[in-house]
């Protein structure tokens, strides 16, 4: 976990407000913030969701257990601790532009919050496929969402480690469900999980068309409503200005290609196109069947449920014609 000195000099620092960070817009870029700010940010976004209060959290020990996760996060090209800082980011501005915070309650959010920041902790760069072929130590101990398992791990390992327990003075009735919903959040960022779920999210918001309070009050609306937004945050850079989704494209072609490359050598296996560096001609037009495939289908459906989020889904149709474009 993180130094003493480290989270002292942490807590010691000026918590800029929420508009300073622009962390309320779904536009958000995180490209000129040094690591103190994006600690400060995080700091200042459980404050503002009265977290502290709300959970009794000590400060130094919220201090200590962000340092602890950010640490926690490799060295490697996009799954570090800035994809994550930027999904909690983009969670925090989704429950506040569309309220959504009041349908899941104060538990429910510092669950996702938490979630998100934890969502990836310990990433190697390389995808759960990459496990399962390798036979990784990993893939051994999760045969299935193998990665999002060890994430889920590593967050309740740290959650447990002495200095950084944020949830020591919840109830255990309230720290049980805040770690039931973190698992499911965290373990629904398998991308095979959302798939499993889009249909009927799909369905529901054709038959329902906004998130009402009654949708609130059922747990089965509730936790699908929670897991597609775990999608709709991991994968928001492709709802970003272009510039920042050029430059997230090049990070995720940069990690996909090393894992292409380590099975290649390592494993003697030819990648898939999305992997195999000898096809980075293609990749605009694989960015397309990704964005039509993948993207398109959640943002279309989160902007029915609000009308705060049709920005989102208006960027990643320009984003689209950006990279018809580039595949010409
Ligand atoms: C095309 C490769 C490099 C750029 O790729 C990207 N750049 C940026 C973003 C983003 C979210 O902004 C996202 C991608 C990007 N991500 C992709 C993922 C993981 C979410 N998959 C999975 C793997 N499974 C297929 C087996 C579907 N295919 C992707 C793709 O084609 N592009
Ligand atoms: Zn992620």
């Amino acid at each position: 976990s993180a130094s003493i000195d480290d989270a002292q000099r942490l807590r010691t620092l000026r918590i800029p407000s929420s508009a300073h960070f622009s962390l309320h817009e779904l536009d958000f870029d995180d490209i000129e913030m040094s690591d103190d700010e994006t600690l400060t940010a995080c700091l200042r976004m459980f404050l503002d969701l009265d977290f502290v209060e709300r959970f009794h959290i000590d400060y130094s020990v919220l201090c200590r257990w962000l340092l602890s996760v950010k640490k926690n996060y490799r060295n490697v090209t996009y799954h570090n601790w800035r994809h994550a800082f930027n999904v909690a980011q983009m969670m925090f501005a989704i429950l506040t532009e569309t309220q959504w915070w009041k349908i899941f309650g104060e538990l429910e959010c510092l669950a996702l919050i938490i979630g998100c920041l934890c969502h990836d902790l310990d990433h190697r760069g390389t995808n759960n496929s990459f496990q399962i072929k390798a036979s990784s130590p990993l893939a051994q101990l999760y045969s299935t969402s193998t990665m999002e398992h060890h994430h889920f791990d590593q967050c309740l390992m740290i959650l447990n480690s002495p200095g950084n327990q944020i949830l020591a003075n919840l109830s255990s009735d309230d720290y049980e469900r805040v770690v039931k919903v973190l698992e499911d959040a965290i373990l629904s960022t398998d991308l095979a999980v959302y798939f499993s779920k889009r249909k009927p999210f799909i369905e529901l918001v054709s038959r329902e068309r906004a998130v009402s309070t009654a949708w609130g009050e059922c747990e089965e609306r509730r936790a699908l409503l929670r897991a597609m937004l775990m999608t709709a945050c991991d994968l928001a850079a492709i709802t970003k200005p272009w510039p920042v989704e050029r430059r997230v494209a090049a990070l995720v072609a940069g990690e996909f290609f090393r894992q292409g490359d380590l099975e290649r050598q390592n494993l003697n296996l030819t990648p898939i196109d999305i992997m195999n560096r000898d096809k980075e001609d293609e990749l605009p037009a694989m960015q397309v069947k990704f964005i039509d495939t993948i993207c398109l289908p959640i943002y279309e459906a989160f902007a029915v449920l609000s009308s705060a989020l049709q920005p989102m889904l208006d960027r990643v149709k320009s984003n689209r014609a950006h990279w018809i474009d580039l595949a010409d």
